[in-house]
């Protein structure tokens, strides 16, 4: 870990559990947010001062920064590396947490494109009278998306196992090794076009048997960590009942077909489509 950029749990630690049980009076708990108020302060300091940060001032909102705080409090956090992306959502960082490494990854509330977001939203149905409200959107975007990893993980897709969330920040299981991010489809030589093929084509079918269509698939979202292959960013990810989810699952089929033809496994979206809704078979 000697790469991190420590910050350290121990500095941000609030007194807060052992004084629960405490009967405090209103004198004592003012004191006790004062406390909190200033390690939030220092960690605040700390978090804009780091190398890592200095570029990205604009990701770390004080809301931001609270829940951040927040996280590390609750151990999800113990330290943060360098950046594993920088997108034009989210940044994704490698982060230490008390067990293995973790990815967090902050989605933008300002530079968000939220009314993209927000057209994804409406159709689904866990998020209907969201509103416009920019910060709401973002914070049930990033929800989503922690629900989504939740909902494929249980269909049985790999996918990074989501750990936390808090606002616009969700932890995740880092996938790569020695604090390097695994490497994505169009950066690796596939071996055996026709198996990871399958694959996908199986996770695929998984995600819509239970009710989700990705919304962008490709190369560029899916990784090969410990010689499997993971589905990443399913923030956009919608259910079927998205007005447009038709047209989402068939860029995706297009888009796999495409990539895996290059690779010398022939494939059509058409296809795949066919495959992935194939309905599933009475028991
Ligand atoms: N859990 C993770 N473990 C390792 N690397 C990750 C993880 N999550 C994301 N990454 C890295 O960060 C990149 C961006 O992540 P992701 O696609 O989720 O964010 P994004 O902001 O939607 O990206 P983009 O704007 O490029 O589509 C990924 O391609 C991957 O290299």
């Amino acid at each position: 870990m000697s790469d991190y950029d420590l910050i350290d749990a121990d500095d941000v630690d609030t007194p807060g559990d052992e004084w629960e049980e405490l009967d405090v009076s209103d004198d004592e708990s003012d004191r006790i947010a004062r406390v909190q108020d200033r390690e939030f302060q220092e960690f605040r300091k700390r978090i804009k001062d780091a190398d890592q940060f200095k570029v990205e001032a604009s990701v770390f909102d004080d809301a931001t920064l609270g829940a951040l705080y927040k996280l590390v409090q609750d151990g999800h956090i113990r330290a943060f590396g360098g950046p594993l992306s920088t997108g034009k959502e989210a940044n994704v960082y490698l982060a230490a947490s008390d067990g293995d490494d973790v990815a967090v990854k902050i989605y933008r509330i300002n530079a968000s494109d939220f009314r993209a977001m927000r057209d994804y939203l409406d159709g689904d149905p866990r998020f209907e009278g969201i509103g416009s409200d920019k910060k709401k959107v973002v914070v049930a975007w990033t929800r989503k998306e922690f629900a989504n990893l939740r909902r494929a993980q249980a269909a049985g897709v790999r996918v990074p196992n989501p750990i936390a969330v808090q606002r616009n920040v969700l932890v995740m299981e880092f996938l790569g090794s020695d604090g390097e991010r695994a490497k994505r489809l169009n950066e690796v030589s596939v071996e055996n076009p026709e198996t990871a093929f399958e694959v996908v084509r199986e996770y695929m079918r998984r995600l819509y048997r239970a009710g989700l269509i990705h919304g962008d698939l490709s190369e560029y979202n899916i990784v090969v960590h410990d010689d499997e292959i993971y589905v990443l960013d399913l923030g956009q990810a919608v259910t079927v009942h998205h007005p447009n989810s038709r047209e989402f699952l068939e860029r995706d089929c297009e888009n796999i077909a495409a990539f895996f033809t290059r690779q010398g496994h022939d494939a059509t979206g058409e296809d795949l489509l066919s495959y992935v809704v194939e309905p599933e078979p009475e028991p």
